[in-house]
């Protein structure tokens, strides 16, 4: 049997013996196309392996969003679940001391969030060490990621975190590389440039989508600025997942205070002390900013909105979402909405499914 891992192994070393420059560039390219594919097939479920393979706990999602504890064993992830939810998850000084997702809710700004404390990971996990996989999994699920870090420990730890989540396609940060792909019966190969591209080039999109058996495509690269990482992610669309990541150091009580002052500023990130209950409400209301949920008031016609209870909708909802969120077939009588707020050209106005809403917008529904 073809042993997978050693594959990548093999690829990944000859990646680290390539020098890189122009002449090595299109190889390297190829390099990255097969290493990504690799990986994709390490994530499928074994056939015939049960429960194993790529699956993740057994929690149900609940609520309106979903935050995943994402960090190395012992950095504090169950002390804070336990701090901000009314769940207690043992903790203890020793690693692995938490061996399932446990789940929390944290009530805020109207919205009940769930979080999600996992099993530390360590190196080697997207590869299936320890309980990685499962871990991983769990995190992929999830709106937002927050990778809790010990404030002692040292710096390379973020990385390395990193590195086990983009090996198995998240990519924490980002937006999806502006790229079009389209695969087509016949007709060839066509990739066209809008600007001229600073990295880039035909041949090696070319060599990368013959090597995928992509012969018959449309290929339309939009940012100038686009590598040939961001096209393997567009070719692999389907394995990639675009989540936020919240950085946050724990333990500051143990650092000095240039260190902490220095970590503080690094972008997406936050400092606490659970122990000490220094920067734990802080990291709550960023935990709230980054799953940019927002805030709908309702109300019904003659009377006054109701600002005692909050709906809880996703950034970038329309009034269709905001129906399927009141109620599963409310779209089906909908007759027009009343929006008043950020989002209404004048107030109020009358929208139809399509209105974009926006945060503490006064909706009305009208049934027919
Ligand atoms: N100094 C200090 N210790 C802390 C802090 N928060 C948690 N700890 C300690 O760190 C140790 C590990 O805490 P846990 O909450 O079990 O860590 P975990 O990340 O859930 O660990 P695993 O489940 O094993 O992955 C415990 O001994 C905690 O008391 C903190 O802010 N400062
Ligand atoms: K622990
Ligand atoms: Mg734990």
């Amino acid at each position: 049997m073809v042993n997978i891992t050693e594959k990548i192994k093999e690829i990944e070393d000859e990646m680290k013996r390539t020098q890189k420059n122009k002449a090595t560039e299109y190889h390297l390219g190829l390099l990255k196309g097969k290493l990504a594919r690799l990986r994709a097939q390490l994530l499928e479920p074994a056939a015939g392996a049960g429960s194993g393979g790529g699956a993740g706990f057994d929690v149900s999602k609940s609520g309106d969003a979903r935050v995943a504890l994402v960090g190395f064993p012992s950095v504090g992830k169950s002390t804070f679940l336990s701090k901000i939810t009314k769940t207690k998850s043992e903790a203890a000084s020793y690693s692995f001391t938490t061996l399932t997702a446990i789940p929390g809710v944290l009530e805020y700004g109207g919205a009940e969030i769930q979080i999600l404390d996992l099993p530390g990971i360590i190196e080697g996990a997207s590869e299936g060490k320890g309980r990685g996989r499962q871990v991983i999994s769990a995190a992929k699920t999830s709106d937002l990621i927050l990778m809790v870090l010990d404030a002692t420990k040292r710096a390379e730890q973020r990385a390395l975190l990193e590195a086990e989540l983009d090996a198995v396609g998240i990519r924490l940060n980002k937006e999806p590389p502006n790229i079009y792909l389209k695969v087509k019966k016949a007709g060839g190969m066509k990739i066209t440039f809008q600007t001229p591209p600073k990295i880039l080039d035909e041949k090696i999109l070319y060599n990368v989508l013959r090597d995928y058996k992509m012969l018959n495509c449309e290929v339309l690269v939009r940012d100038e600025n686009a590598t040939i990482d961001d096209f393997i992610d567009v070719i692999m669309k389907d394995h990639r997942k675009y989540i936020r990541c919240l950085y946050v150091y724990n333990k500051i009580d143990s650092v000095s205070l240039e260190f902490l002052d220095q970590l503080a500023r690094e972008p997406h990130t936050a400092v606490m002390s659970c122990e000490l209950d220094l920067g734990v409400q802080e990291v709550v209301e960023r935990i709230w900013k980054e799953l940019r949920l927002m805030r709908l008031y309702t109300k019904r016609k003659g009377e006054e909105p109701d600002f005692s209870e909050a709906l809880i909708v996703r950034r970038d909802s329309s009034i269709e979402d905001v129906c399927d969120q009141i109620h599963r077939t409310l779209k089906e009588t909908f007759k027009y909405a009343m929006v008043w707020g950020a989002s209404a050209r004048h107030v109020p106005q009358r929208v139809g499914l399509g209105h974009m809403v926006a945060d503490e917008d006064v909706v009305s529904i009208v049934a027919k």
